[in-house]
C-alpha cells in the first residue's frame, strides 16, 4: 500500500497503544465504544498529544518520535470537531482567511482563497457575518471551509455532525462528502450512516487497540467483534464448529452458509435481527435453526419491537412486529425458540 500516514504510538496514561497506516486519498472511518481511544488517535495525528513511545509520520516525514514533536501549527491538517471553533471577533471571511494568511499568503490572496472555500460549502453570502449570528449548521459549514482553506494534507473529523440539528445533518453530510473527495481523511463517528457514506475503510478501536481494520463491506459481512456487530446492527454468536456448516452454542447447533468450517475450531455466525422469528414451541420437523433462548428485554423502536434474548450466555436480538409480540404474550424471563433459516445465517471461521 502507498503509505501516507503511519502511526505506531502508545499513551499508557490513557491505556492507548495504536498501530495503523493510511494510504493517500483513503477515507477512513474510526468507530469504537466510548473511551476507546478514537479522539486520542486524532490528537496524536494533530500533535495536540505527544506519544510516550512510538512515532507518527506523514509522507515519510516524522511528526512525532523519540527526538521530534512538531507542534500542531507546523502540521498541515484540518480538524473538524462537534462544535465549530471560530474566532468571535472576526468576520466569517476573515475566519476562513486566517489559515492561509498564517501560512504566508497575502491579504487579498487569502481572502480570495477564503471566498472560494465559502462558496464551495454554500456560505459565500455569509462572508461578512460574525460567527455568533450563524446557525449550528452554517457554523459547521464555515469551519469546514476554514479547514480546507489551508489545503490540508489530512482531514480529521471528530463527530462533526453530533451537535447539529437532525434536520440539517443530511445536507451538511452531503457537503462534507463532496469536500472530502480526493483527500485523505479520518472520521470519528458513532453513526453507521457516516461510515457508509463518508468512508471506504473502517477501523474499530476497542480498549485503546485496533480491534478490526478493513474495507467496510468485508468487515460488515463478517464482523469480528461484538461492538462491530452491534454497530452495524447484526447478531454475532461465537461457538465451536461441529460441522462444515454449523457451530455449537453450548450444545445447540446453528447452521448457516459460508466457506466450509474446520470442525473443532472456533467459528462465528452472523445474521440480521429481522431474520429471527420467535416461537413458543419448537417448530416440529423443521430443518430451520431453533435456539432455545430466554427473553431479557423488549424495546419499542418505531414500527418494530426489538426483543433481546440470551442463548448459551450470548446475546442476540430479534425484530418483531408489535402484533407478533402481543400474540406471543412475550415478557422478560420467558423461554422461547429463536428460529432462523440457515440461508439467512453466515458462518465464518474465527
Ligand atoms: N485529556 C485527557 N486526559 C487524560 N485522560 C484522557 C483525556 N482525554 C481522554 N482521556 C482518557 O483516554 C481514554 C481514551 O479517550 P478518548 O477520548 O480517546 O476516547 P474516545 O474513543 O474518543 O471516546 P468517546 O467516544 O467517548 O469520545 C479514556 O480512558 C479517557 O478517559
Amino acid at each position: 500500500m502507498d503509505e501516507f500516514l503511519r502511526l505506531d504510538a502508545a499513551v499508557p496514561a490513557r491505556g492507548v497503544e495504536l498501530s495503523l497506516h493510511v494510504a493517500a486519498g483513503e477515507r477512513v472511518a474510526v468507530v469504537g465504544p466510548n473511551g476507546a481511544g478514537k479522539s486520542t488517535l486524532l490528537q496524536l495525528i494533530a500533535g495536540a498529544l505527544r506519544p510516550s513511545t512510538g512515532t507518527v509520520s506523514l509522507r515519510g516525514r516524522s511528526l512525532s518520535g523519540p527526538d521530534t514533536h512538531l507542534p500542531p501549527h507546523r502540521r498541515r491538517f484540518a480538524y473538524i470537531e462537534q462544535r465549530a471553533w471560530l474566532f468571535p471577533h472576526l468576520s466569517v471571511l476573515d475566519n476562513v482567511a486566517f489559515g492561509p494568511r498564517a501560512r504566508g499568503l497575502g491579504k487579498v490572496a487569502a481572502r480570495d482563497r477564503a471566498a472560494e472555500e465559502l462558496d464551495a460549502v454554500g456560505c459565500l453570502e455569509l462572508a461578512e457575518r460574525r460567527p455568533q449570528s450563524l446557525s449550528g449548521g452554517q457554523a459547521q459549514r464555515v469551519s469546514i471551509a476554514r479547514g480546507m482553506a489551508i489545503d490540508p494534507e489530512i482531514v480529521l473529523l471528530d463527530e462533526p455532525f453530533a451537535a447539529l440539528d437532525v434536520s440539517v445533518t443530511p445536507a451538511v453530510r452531503s457537503m462534507v462528502h463532496s469536500r472530502l473527495a480526493g483527500r485523505t481523511s479520518l472520521l470519528v463517528t458513532h453513526d453507521p450512516l457516516d461510515v457508509v457514506t463518508l468512508a471506504d475503510r473502517l477501523i474499530v478501536i476497542e480498549q485503546g487497540r485496533v480491534a478490526a481494520d478493513g474495507l467496510i463491506d468485508l468487515l460488515s459481512a463478517a464482523p469480528s467483534t461484538r461492538f462491530l456487530a452491534r454497530f452495524i446492527g447484526v447478531n454475532l454468536l461465537h461457538g465451536e464448529a461441529v460441522a462444515p456448516d454449523a457451530i455449537s452454542l453450548g450444545g445447540q447447533h446453528l447452521r448457516g452458509l459460508g466457506d466450509p468450517l474446520e470442525v473443532g475450531r472456533s467459528a462465528r455466525a452472523t445474521f440480521s435481527p429481522a431474520a429471527v422469528a420467535i416461537h413458543s414451541e419448537a417448530p416440529g420437523g423443521s430443518p430451520r435453526n431453533a435456539l432455545r433462548s430466554r427473553v431479557t428485554s423488549l424495546e419499542s423502536r418505531g414500527a418494530v419491537v426489538v426483543v433481546s434474548l440470551v442463548v448459551a450466555g450470548q446475546h442476540l436480538h430479534a425484530e418483531l412486529t408489535p402484533s407478533a409480540v402481543a400474540e406471543l404474550g412475550l415478557s422478560p424471563g420467558d423461554w422461547v425458540h429463536a428460529v432462523i433459516k440457515a440461508t439467512q445465517v453466515a458462518v465464518h471461521q474465527s
